[in-house]
C-alpha cells in the first residue's frame, strides 16, 4: 500500500482498516490519525508501537485484556475478531485434541489468575507445542517482566496484522 493512500484517509477510513491491528484496541488507530502524514508505512508500525510503549501499565494491561485467551471460550462461541481466529488456526489451536485443550485452558487461568491479564503470544509465529511450553514457563515470571513479555507480542502481532492489510490492498485496488 502506498503511504499516500494511508495519508489520504479520513478518520473513518483509516479505524476502519486499522482498527484491529491492536485487537479490539480501534481507539489507537483513531488517536494515530492525527500523525499523519507518514513517510511509510514504516513510519506507521513505529506509530502502533510507540503509542504502546508509552502507555502507563494500566494501559498496558488494558490492551492485554482485550486480547482473547488462546483456544478458550471465544474460539468454540465463534465470537473470535477475524483476525484472531486466523492466527488461532494457523498456530494450529483450532484442531486441538481434548487433552491439549483442556491443558492450555488449565494454563490459561491459572497464569490470569497469577497476572490479572491474559496470557498472550503471536500465534502466527508458534505453533501448540510452543504455545503450551511458554505458558508453563512464563506463568513463572516476574508480574512486570511479564507485562513487557506480553506486549512484545503484541507488536509482534500488530507487525504481522499490518503487513496482510499491505498484501490485501497490493492485491486490490481499492480498498
Ligand atoms: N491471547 C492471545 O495471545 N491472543 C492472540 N494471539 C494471537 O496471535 N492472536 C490473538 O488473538
Amino acid at each position: 500500500m502506498d503511504v499516500q493512500v494511508v495519508n489520504c484517509m479520513t478518520c473513518e477510513e483509516f479505524v476502519r482498516v486499522f482498527g484491529n491491528v491492536v485487537e479490539r484496541c480501534p481507539l489507537i488507530a483513531a488517536a494515530l490519525w492525527s500523525r499523519r502524514p507518514f513517510s511509510s508505512t514504516l513510519e506507521l508500525e513505529n506509530g502502533f508501537n510507540e503509542f504502546i510503549d508509552s502507555l502507563s501499565i494500566e494501559g498496558k494491561e488494558g490492551i492485554l485484556r482485550c486480547h482473547p485467551d488462546l483456544a478458550g471460550r471465544e474460539l468454540l462461541a465463534g465470537t473470535l475478531t477475524v483476525e484472531s481466529r486466523g492466527e488461532q488456526g494457523q498456530a494450529g489451536l483450532t484442531s486441538l485434541s481434548s487433552a491439549d485443550a483442556l491443558r492450555m485452558n488449565q494454563l490459561n487461568s491459572q497464569y490470569k489468575e497469577q497476572f490479572g491479564f491474559p496470557f498472550v503470544i503471536c500465534a502466527r509465529m508458534s505453533d501448540k507445542d510452543r504455545i503450551l511450553q511458554q505458558l508453563e514457563s512464563r506463568v513463572r515470571n516476574q508480574q512486570l517482566q511479564e507485562l513487557q513479555c506480553d506486549i512484545e507480542e503484541v507488536k509482534s502481532i500488530c507487525r504481522l496484522r499490518l503487513q496482510d492489510i499491505y498484501n490485501r490492498a497490493a492485491k486490490s485496488t481499492k480498498l
